[in-house]
């Protein structure tokens, strides 16, 4: 199959199957038109995801469609905005239209699940890599900011850490351990909590998604806010179903993409009783900066500059 023949077998159907009203033109003409509602504002990012870096060379294209979607969607997620639609650029080895049919699959399940809209996108030949940019839109001025932590705020996550780190080690094994299985779901399915985020407008004072790790994104909102924390390592979940993600995974290993939030003890006690049952407070930002971890025997590790992965060192 050549270039158009595969946008117009398989992402033509993918983008009317998706569709959505904020999407006044789809794909087809020289760009995609998005209607942003009066008394709302546009919210968008881009992420790109590239073969033996974000994923394993030889992943499976359904669940590379999957992932891909929802890893771009959590920064809506964190932002409280409303997914509308998003475009794909896809750079291939090779014009495989089964592998392409896989990967349709993966994103036509996520695009359902998360609804947002395929609007567009390119096609490219070379090394295996997705770039999605995903937009949504907010409510005039709601969108939670990193900037807006204050001390005396509780900071808090949406769920357990360290699952996807964890999985990296059984992502090549054939007959992987039941014991790990929710490690590996953490990976394979990663669920963008849209939800949340949009109850935690007007609430948080901020916000981020986890996907280099809880010390540095929470090191982004500390850094962006000009804000020091507390952080108590026993209060942060890690179990996934009866299996533990090590405390080293839970804070330093990426691709979980819960939330890290941080908002006023009373803003808590406003929340409808199952969002604040979903949050589990782990620690508490104070004036200063840097993050300092707490440990149950009053021992204190001081964190001055926390890293999170960088491409061009590696972690
Ligand atoms: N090439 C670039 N030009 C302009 N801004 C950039 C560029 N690369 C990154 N940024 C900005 O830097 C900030 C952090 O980027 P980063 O890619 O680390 O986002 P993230 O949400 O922290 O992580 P993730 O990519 O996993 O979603 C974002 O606001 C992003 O727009
Ligand atoms: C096969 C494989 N090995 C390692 C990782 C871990 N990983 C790669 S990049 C990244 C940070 C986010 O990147 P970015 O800042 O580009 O969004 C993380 C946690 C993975 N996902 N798959
Ligand atoms: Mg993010």
């Amino acid at each position: 199959m050549g270039e158009f023949e595969l946008i117009r077998a398989l992402f033509h159907p993918l983008a009317e199957a998706t569709r959505q009203h904020g999407v006044v033109l789809g794909p087809g003409d020289d760009c995609a038109i998005q209607r942003v509602p009066q008394g709302h504002e546009l919210v968008f990012s881009i992420d790109t995801l590239v073969a033996g870096v974000h994923f394993p060379s030889g992943y499976d294209p359904a669940q590379l469609g999957w992932r891909s979607l929802a890893v771009a969607v959590s920064d809506l997620a964190a932002m409280g905005a409303d997914p509308v639609c998003y475009t794909l650029a896809l750079t291939l080895p090779e014009a495989d239209s089964d592998w392409v049919t896989a990967l349709v699959s993966g994103l036509r399940e996520a695009s359902f699940a998360f609804g947002i809209a395929l609007a567009g996108g390119d096609i490219t030949r070379g090394p295996l890599t997705l770039t999605l940019q995903v937009q949504g839109t907010v409510p005039e001025g709601q969108a939670i900011r990193r900037s807006g932590a204050r001390p005396g705020d509780l900071v808090a996550v949406s769920g357990p850490l360290g699952g996807a780190a964890a999985a990296l080690a059984w992502l090549d094994a054939t007959d992987p351990p039941a014991s790990v299985e929710g490690f590996l779901a953490r990976y394979h399915h990663p669920m963008p909590r849209c939800a949340l985020g949009r109850h935690l407008r007007g609430v948080a004072s901020a916000a981020i998604d986890i996907s280099d790790g809880l010390v540095a994104d929470l090191g982004h909102i500390l850094e962006a806010s000009s804000v020091g924390a507390e952080l108590e390592p026993g209060r942060v979940p890690r179990d996934f179903g009866g299996t533990w993600a090590s405390l080293d995974q839970a804070l330093y290993g990426g691709d979980d993409y819960e939330l890290c939030v941080t908002l006023a003890p009373a803003a808590l006690d406003r929340l409808p009783g199952h969002v604040a049952s979903s949050l589990d407070v782990i620690g508490r930002v104070c004036a200063g900066s840097g993050l300092r971890l707490v440990q149950a025997d009053g021992i204190i590790e001081e964190i001055a500059v926390p890293a999170g992965y960088d491409h061009f060192k590696g972690r």
